[in-house]
């Protein structure tokens, strides 16, 4: 089967500085892939390399089974949209969405027709004689995917595109994108360093630290099996609790206290492990029952969850995120319980999970 894209071993460095370091991924058609990870591991340079608009210092990038190294940007069949929405401002709407088109000696017709039927299916057919300048930031970025959407790409390539709209309009563009999605049916990449749009508009997410790929899986793939603790704690908000402790035999002691017997499938002896719990994970107890007791340092109630900050006798900080609410206050001490289920294990310095007999 011949994949839309492929990467083969990947790699980029700008004069003495590696940036890339050897990236293998394969993508179907159709899908919709994010790119996520923290700023600079690369995930901008990685779709620039795919558009076209640099060259990888060495491997292969494949589009429907071709090999493009050295195809120019605008021979590959691809559309980007940018965070700065590179809009002409001097243009209007209408001529912002026509001009690649009449650039490649597009029939009027043909243009005409695609971009009347771009922006309808965006909802700006009313903004068609405004100049950018007269635009919302939402809009302009409908018109940016627009042009993207007119030229009718084999994939559609994102670069943080919502990272200057306010929470209420990214959230909206969120919806909007992955309708967009369902249905136009092309492959898309989306880069952003923002984990909850990788969680909700991604089929597949790749998680990327410094130039490597940490993980490929569907989402809550992601979220219940993460590969290591850099994984764990970058899906999930709020972050992953990870807590120190040692392993031997299967019996894990956390250096807070608890001993507990733990299903690995391989037994430990003696070393350091982490143990991982989402804050959703933990069970609270005001009567001070549980596993272990934890200070009250600071709680947030949102009416339909309630956040709560502790800390544990010997300094770790624990987050707990409960599902209703109830009364606190500050320094008070509450119990609370971790079930083995919830349980993630990481060996060494975090780099992998261990294998659990569920
Ligand atoms: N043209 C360039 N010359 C030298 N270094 C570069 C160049 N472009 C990118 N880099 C470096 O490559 C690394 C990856 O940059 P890149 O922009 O791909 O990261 P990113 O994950 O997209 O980050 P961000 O979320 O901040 O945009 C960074 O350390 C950056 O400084």
């Amino acid at each position: 089967m011949t994949h839309t894209l492929e990467l083969n071993d990947i790699r980029k460095s700008f004069g003495q500085v590696d940036v890339i370091h050897g990236i293998d991924l394969a993508i179907e058609d159709g899908e919709f892939v994010v790119f996520v990870g923290p700023s600079g591991c690369g995930k901008s340079t990685l779709l620039r390399l795919i558009a076209g608009l640099d060259d990888p210092s060495s491997g292969d990038i494949l589009l429907r089974g071709r090999r493009v190294n050295g195809v120019p940007a605008s021979e590959r069949g691809l559309s980007m949209v940018f965070q700065s929405y590179a809009l002409y401002p001097h243009m209007s709407v209408r001529q912002n969405l026509s001009f690649g088109l009449e650039n490649i000696r597009m029939p009027r017709e043909e243009i005409r027709s695609r971009v009347e039927d771009a922006a309808k299916l965006l909802q700006i057919e009313h903004l068609l004689d405004r100049r950018p300048g007269q635009l919302s930031g939402g809009q302009r970025q409908r018109v940016a995917i627009g042009r993207a959407i007119v030229r009718e790409p084999v994939i559609f390539l994102f670069d943080e595109p919502l990272s200057n709209l306010d929470a209420e309009l990214r959230l909206q563009m969120r919806v909007e994108i992955s309708n967009l999605h369902a249905q136009l049916g092309n492959t898309m990449i989306y880069v952003t360093h923002d984990q909850i749009e990788a969680m909700t508009m991604a089929d597949r997410i790749v998680v990327l630290r410094g130039g490597r790929i940490e993980q490929v899986g569907r989402p809550l793939d992601l979220y219940n099996h993460p590969a290591n603790k850099f994984v764990a704690g970058f899906i999930g908000a709020p972050q992953m609790n990870f807590l120190s402790g040692t392993l031997d035999g299967r019996v894990l002691t956390l250096d807070s206290g608890m001993v507990r017997d733990v299903p690995v499938a391989e037994p430990g002896q003696g070393e350091t492990v982490t143990l991982g719990i989402r804050p959703e994970a933990v069970g609270v107890s005001l009567d001070g029952h549980g596993d272990e007791q934890i200070t009250v340092e600071n709680y947030e109630q949102l009416g339909a969850v309630t956040y709560i900050y502790g800390v544990f006798p010997n300094g770790e900080s624990l987050t707990v995120q409960h599902a209703h609410q109830i009364p606190l206050t500050r320094g008070q001490t509450i119990g609370v319980s971790f079930p083995t289920e919830a349980f993630h294990i990481f060996g060494g310095a975090g780099e992998r999970a261990l294998e659990m007999q569920r």
